[in-house]
């Protein structure tokens, strides 16, 4: 019986794609996508500085649109610039103003002077921060201002991004900042290097004992004997989040002589392979490891994730090492293992609460070793750091797609409202493509075809794209995919989007007539869901203003989607309609709608059913045992 409740993971492996098209006769591919605008990541327009103050000003005043939750527009800057009331002498000028409030970078600094009035605040406290906020258009942090609701809030509509200069956005309430309207930025890349180091350094100095040696040392000791430690070579290693810094740290670990495996359900395996390491499950990561180094972020799956039970299933004396963020231990759980000696040691960049608190267990432990959250600390990393956020900040007051934005889009007001029917139609359609694969290789190749009557250059098609983009990636991932991040995200995945264009005699009044998803070289759990060329096909349409599902494989069908759905493929006799209908009915499913399209009379037909609520596996399970339904799906909108 086939089931689609979670969709496979991708597991291609990034590549250096750029998003192709491909034409047929009857097709022209969009002029866009091979030029240098906006097809592929690399041609996202990245924030170049201007050194003209009064050109880049005079941009930031007519170009800037935030977009909240893709599609709630906010206030321009304009408005929310004249609604600040508490100007003072930096609202003053023309030129936006910007507040850093933690150390950053000269680098970045004078990019940021460049462009705007910039004051630098360090220390300001939770109060003195939303007393200020209201000032200024962009805040720049690091990871020890928390940028909370009230922040956003105080700012009363001025304040358009916020740039974390780091990687960890668990300090901003990304939420907030969305349903304010104001864009997060961060510099995701520039502090790899040092985490990893930062990692290995902690790694080798406890397996030794350095610190402590240290310590003794210098109050007057000489204790050969206490110290002694244990080897890396030979030992094995878990990586928990194979993502930037965890795979440089297992390249590093391979390095030592370690055997290195690693648990992350979103890492491409070949990618882990190319640096002979095995992506592992959580539990056989735990269970096996010597040695156990934390680099996933932390959200609400990874929090405490490390807790009694986890504890309890690892080797006695594991060593565990935290680079990543101090919530993913329960800190308490922690103490009782290090204390009981399943945890022989611990070395901790990170914690819960930041300093922690002055009777912490963990300052008392001779077993642990401390750094005061120093992973990103090197001269390299900050200079990084900073120009990353610089840029990014800068663009984005410039109104200018970020590839590092992590929450709300930016686009065009025109193209948004005339594509807004269509945004949720291509979300979902993507939602669906992908939870018709099956098999181990993962979604590498998703081909868009947008049936439309325009001319290829007035078709912007970045926010579908986008969409699709999220439909397929966020229901298997942790990432927050949105128009900016999308075509960065996919490349990461390895996902290689290409669109087409279909001429169509819609009227050009209206973008878009249809959209098609095809997925190829995946198998299919549903398989009149492909084509003769062996892609997964589904095609919708917007009718009425509520996206439709109107084509599976070569089947034409008609449901709006709505709720969930079911799809069978069934011998085309009378009854099924209603046989199929009464066991949901029996089980007290209701339906919402239900369409059949077939091929042919009395051969194949596919039924398409909504329901409201996910039916049981027994009531799936009744309907698949139907002698006529010879395959069937269900899926979730
Ligand atoms: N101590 C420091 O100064 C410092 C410096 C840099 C990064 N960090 C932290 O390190 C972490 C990793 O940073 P990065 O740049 O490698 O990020 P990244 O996004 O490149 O990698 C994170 C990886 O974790 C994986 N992941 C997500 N959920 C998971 C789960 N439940 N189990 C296992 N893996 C999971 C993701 O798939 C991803 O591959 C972040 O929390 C970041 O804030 C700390
Ligand atoms: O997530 C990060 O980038 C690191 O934790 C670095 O944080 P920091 O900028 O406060 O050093």
């Amino acid at each position: 019986m086939a089931s689609a409740s979670s969709p496979n993971p991708i597991l291609s492996p990034p590549s250096s794609s750029s998003l192709s098209s491909s034409s047929s006769n009857k097709s022209s591919s969009l002029s866009f996508l091979n030029s240098s605008s906006s097809s592929s990541f690399s041609s996202i327009p990245f924030p170049k500085l201007s050194h003209s103050h009064s050109n880049s000003n005079s941009r930031f005043r007519s170009q800037s649109l935030l977009v909240s939750n893709v599609l709630k527009t906010v206030d321009s800057p304009n408005n929310s610039v004249s609604k600040a009331r508490d100007l003072d002498r930096l609202a003053s000028s023309s030129k936006p103003t910007i507040l850093v409030s933690e150390k950053l970078g000269e680098a970045g600094l004078e990019l940021l002077r460049s462009f705007g009035n910039v004051e630098c605040l360090y220390d300001l406290s939770p109060e003195d921060l939303c007393s200020k906020i209201s000032q200024f258009d962009a805040l720049i942090v690091r990871s020890g201002t928390k940028v909370t609701r009230q922040v956003f809030e105080a700012a009363n509509g001025r304040l358009k991004v916020v740039g974390r200069a780091g990687v960890g956005i668990d300090n901003v309430d990304l939420q907030a900042a969305t349903e304010l309207g104001c864009l997060v930025v961060n510099a995701p890349t520039a502090n790899t290097i040092a985490a990893a180091e930062h990692a290995i350094a902690l790694l080798a100095s406890m397996a030794r004992n350095v610190a402590q040696a240290d310590a003794s040392m210098k109050s007057g000791k000489w204790q050969r004997g206490k110290y002694v430690g244990v080897s890396l070579v030979g030992k094995t290693l878990a990586v928990m989040g194979f993502g930037k810094v965890g795979s440089e740290v297992a390249r590093r670990a391979k390095g030592l002589g370690m055997h290195v495996i690693s648990h992350d359900p979103y890492a491409p395996a070949d990618r882990a392979r190319a640096i002979g390491v095995d992506l592992v499950s959580f539990d056989e990561a735990i269970t096996t490891a010597d040695f156990i180094s934390l680099h996933m972020p932390l959200t609400p799956t990874t929090s405490k994730v490390f807790n009694d039970d986890s504890f309890a299933k690892m080797k006695k004396g594991v060593r565990i090492i935290n680079v990543a963020r101090g919530g993913v231990i329960d800190e308490d759980a922690l103490v009782r293992a290090l204390e009981t000696g399943v945890v022989a040691q611990t070395a901790l960049d990170v914690f819960t609460k930041e300093p922690p608190a002055p009777d912490s267990k963990l300052l008392q432990l001779e077993n642990v070793t401390l750094t005061p959250h120093l992973g990103a600390s090197t001269k390299e990393a900050q200079e990084g750091v900073a120009v990353e956020i610089a840029e990014a900040v800068v663009g984005a007051l410039r109104g200018e797609l970020s590839a590092t934005a992590v929450n709300a889009p930016m686009v065009p007001a025109e193209v948004l409202s005339e594509l807004a029917p269509y945004v949720l139609l291509a979300e979902k359609l993507g939602r669906l493509a992908v939870q018709l694969v099956t098999g181990g290789k993962g979604v590498k190749s998703v081909k868009v075809v947008y049936g439309s009557a325009r001319d290829p250059d007035d078709l912007d098609t970045r926010l579908l794209r986008a969409m699709i983009t999220k439909g397929i990636i966020e229901p298997i991932s942790n990432s927050f995919i949105n128009l900016v991040n999308a075509d960065f995200t996919a490349k990461q995945k390895g996902l290689r989007i290409s669109e087409e264009r279909v001429l169509v005699d819609s009227g050009p009044e209206y973008p878009i007539d249809s959209i098609q998803v095809q997925i190829s070289d995946v198998g299919s759990k549903f398989a009149s869901a492909l084509l003769e060329n062996g892609n997964i096909c589904i095609e919708g349409r917007v009718k009425y203003g509520i996206p439709h599902l109107t084509r599976v494989g070569s089947f034409s069908v008609d449901v709006s989607l709505e709720g969930n759905l079911i799809l069978c493929r069934q011998v085309d006799q009378p009854g099924m309609i209603g046989r199929v209908g009464n066991i949901l009915g029996e089980h007290n499913y209701n339906v919402s709608f239900m369409s059949v399209g077939r091929t042919s009379k009395r051969t194949k037909a596919i039924m398409a059913i909504g329901v409201d609520e996910e039916p049981d596996k027994d009531t799936l399970k009744i309907i698949g045992e139907v002698p006529a339904i010879e395959e069937f799906v269900f899926l979730k909108l």
